[in-house]
Parts: structure tokens; sequence; C-alpha cells
């Protein structure tokens, strides 16, 4: 018997949860996107917008939406709600009518098969069977179901009735990070494993008209999200001769919360649908405190300041938010290059995003500010204020 203070632990036990541990550290080892059909340039957004929800006499509103669309820096964005849906369902535009059952019932084989479409291009990269997934975890705004869009997922993409699987509902846009940072917790302490992490994200739960003139958080929404899914493979111990190929060893992750910023971006599922409201305030809240939220991570492990030195892939909430984290970390132009490229070519699609720009990282590594050692911070925001934060190196092999 060995004694751990007043624990008694049996050398066999030890030795059986010793075998249960990767050796090394968990690795992205694929990475696939998707998005549904429907695109709608952001200079015709305004227009689109008001025609759908009936109120193209609203000039003055109107005229405020293309103007922040203008300075969104959102090219285009993708959607899986067409005209002839929101035809059909009135209650998704009318905020007096209740329209979560409407909602929620898209949604159900909606998300999944996005889902489904994003995983399915990861595993390809992957190149091993869909029955070698050991773990599967799936983020997503877009319902709350039972059982949940993992379950779906699952069988569309013919997994192991055996795979564990963990859901993640309503964590908003810090969910793709969240979802990493638990699959390398899960990959690092269960030899072999292999997670599939996916998260879908469709507009169609929290498109609404404004409440009335003065409505402008409604319109800040409807100007900046769009629908996506990114998925992930994560595993650690890659055999020599394996056809799977480490892009980015997951060094560390942590999540803290800005303090007193409970109220800056809040949401809540009601008979109207998702109504979230990233406050004025939420851009000035994460410029005051990311950078003492990065050094507090990063300082253990001899990494902080001296920020231009590592690449980074950061959530794009919005073009004010990356001007602000661009600005407080006083980064290089080109640094933000991938982040700023994926909210262009996408718009913010809450917990996907941040695994575009990390699909964007990799395809474009020597123009995106990848320095020598390879290291880098991909960071995400999302209600809370929370502030994830997972130190990568990057592999070189893409
Ligand atoms: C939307 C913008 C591109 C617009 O930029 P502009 O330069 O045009 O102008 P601006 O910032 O002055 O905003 C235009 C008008 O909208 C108002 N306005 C801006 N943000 C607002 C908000 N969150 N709620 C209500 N009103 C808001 C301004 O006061 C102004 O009003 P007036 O015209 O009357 O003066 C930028 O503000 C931006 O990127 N903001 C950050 C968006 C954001 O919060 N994203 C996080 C989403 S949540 C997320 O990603 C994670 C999550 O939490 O899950």
């Amino acid at each position: 018997m060995v004694l751990l203070g007043n624990l008694t632990a049996s050398p066999a036990a030890a030795v059986i949860r010793q075998a249960q541990r990767a050796d090394g550290p968990a690795s992205v080892l694929a990475i696939g996107t998707a998005n549904p059909a429907n695109c709608v340039l952001q200079q015709e957004y305004a227009d689109y917008y008001f025609r759908v929800i009936n109120a193209e006499h609203d000039t003055k509103l109107k005229s405020k939406l293309h103007r922040i669309c203008k300075s969104s820096a959102i090219k285009k964005r993708y959607f899986y709600h067409t005209d002839e849906m929101l035809r059909d369902h009135p209650e998704l535009i009318d905020r007096t009518l209740p329209s979560l059952d409407t909602r929620m019932g898209i949604a159900t084989t909606a998300v999944p098969e996005l889902a489904a479409a994003a995983a399915t291009k990861a595993m390809a990269e992957w190149g091993r069977p869909a029955t070698d997934v050991t773990h599967l975890i799936v983020g997503t705004y877009c319902g709350a179901h039972m059982p949940g869009a993992d379950v779906r997922l699952a069988s569309l993409l013919g997994l192991a009735p055996s795979v564990r699987r963990t859901m993640l509902y309503l964590n908003g846009c810090n969910s793709g990070a969240t979802a990493l940072r638990v699959a390398k917790d899960i990959a690092e302490n269960n030899r072999g494993a292999r997670v599939l992490v996916v998260c879908a994200e469709l507009t169609l739960i929290l498109l609404r008209a404004p409440e009335d003139e003065a409505d402008k958080a409604t319109l800040i929404m409807q100007a900046l999200f769009g629908d996506g899914a990114a998925a992930v493979i994560v595993g650690a111990d890659v055999n020599r001769g394996s056809v799977e190929c480490p892009l980015f060893e997951m060094v560390a992750a942590s999540q803290a919360v800005i303090p007193e910023s409970e109220r800056a971006a809040a949401g809540r599922l009601g008979e109207d649908g998702l109504l979230f409201r990233p406050a004025v305030e939420m851009t000035t809240l994460i410029r005051e405190n990311v950078e003492q939220c990065l050094v507090e991570a990063l300082a253990p492990l001899g990494l902080s300041g001296g920020w231009n030195r590592l690449f980074w892939a950061v959530h794009p909430g919005g073009r004010a938010i990356l001007d602000g984290v661009e600005a407080v970390l006083r980064l290089d132009s080109e640094k933000l290059a991938a982040s700023r490229h994926v909210l262009s070519e996408y718009g913010n699609m809450s917990g996907p995003t941040v695994i575009f720009v990390l699909d964007e990282i990799r395809r474009r590594r020597g123009e995106l500010g990848v320095g020598r050692d390879g290291l880098g911070v991909l960071l995400g925001l999302g209600p809370g204020i929370s502030v994830e934060t997972i130190v990568l190196h990057a592999t070189g092999n893409y």
C-alpha cells in the first residue's frame, strides 16, 4: 500500500489509472466546416431583412441597419432559412406570436444535418473509420432537445453506439473553444480516445423584427450573425506511420470570467425563440480585461507579453471587438487577418467561428504570422463574459 496523506492507494490501482492516460498532448487531427446554401451579400442585407419582415416602409431603421452593415467588415453571410420558410411561418417574424415550437421543430433535423456536413469533411481528412470515434461533443444555441442533436448526429455519421456523448447547449459564442478545451481533457485522460467536436448554429432561432424604433440591439444581432458548422477531431499519441496527422498540439487550456460582466452578453430562450442581446459595453469590457485574462492564463507557462511572437485565432464577435483586441495587445495587422477574413466571408457564426479561423490559419500559415516556434492562442469569447484561452503549437503538418 502507498500512503498519500490520509489517502491510501494500491499500487495496482495506480498502474491501472496510469495506463488509462495518454502519453502525449492532445492534438487537433482534422478540421471540417460547412454552411447552408442560402447566401446574402451584406450590402443587400438591409433590403433583404426589411423585405422579409414586411417593413419596407420603415426607411429610418432600414438606413440605420444599412449603415451598421456597411461598417461591419462583413461581405456575406449564409442562412438556412429561406424566403419560402419565412412566408410559411409568419410567427418567425412577428414577435407578438409564439414561435419557439416552429423554431425547435426546424432545428431538430437542420442542426444535426449541418453538423454532419462539417463532421463528414473532418472525418474524411482524418482518414479513419467513423466507428473509431470514441467521444462526441456537440455545441449549439439552436435548440434544447432530448435526446439532443448529438444522438441524431451520431446516427447520421454511423458512430458506434458506445460513443461517449457530451451536449453543450446555449454556451454562446465561446462554445467552440469550450468544446475544444473539454476534448483536450478527454483525449489526454483516456488513452486512445478520438474526440469528435462539432458546433452548429442557425440564426433561425434568433431571427426577429425590431421591437420599436429604439431597438438597436436587434439590428446589431441581425447585422452580424450567420449560420455555419465546424468540426474537429482531437486525439493524443498518434502512432508513427498512421494516417493521422497532428495539425496543432493543444498545449494548455483555461477559462476565466471578466468580473461584473454578467449582463454584458445575456440571452434567454422564450416563446419567441432565443433573445440574445450583447450590450454596447461588451466591446469595452473585452478591451479593458482581455490582456489581464491572457496574462493570468499564459504567465504560468512563461508566455506572457510579446504578443506578436504568437499566432492568434480570435473569435470575431464583431469588427469593433477585433479592433479592440488588436489595439490593446498592440498586435501587428496580419495577426488578426484570419479572424477578419472569416468575419468578412461568413459573419459571426457564434461557436463554430473560431474553428473556421483555425482552419484559415492552417491553410495560410506563411502569411498569417505563425512564428518560428509555432506557438499561438485560440481565444473564445462569449456570455459570462467568458474568455477561453487555448495555447496551441502549430506542427507544420498541413
Ligand atoms: C456592429 C458594429 C460593427 C457597428 O459599428 P459602427 O462603427 O457602425 O457603429 P457603432 O459601434 O457606433 O454602432 C452603431 C449604432 O448601434 C449602437 N450599438 C452598437 N452596439 C450596440 C449594442 N450591442 N446594443 C445596442 N446598440 C448598439 C451604437 O450605439 C450606435 O448607435 P447610434 O447610431 O444611435 O449612435 C460595431 O459596433 C461592433 O462590431 N460591435 C460589436 C458587436 C458585438 O457586441 N458583438 C458580440 C456579439 S456576441 C459574441 O460574439 C459572443 C457571445 O457573447 O456569445
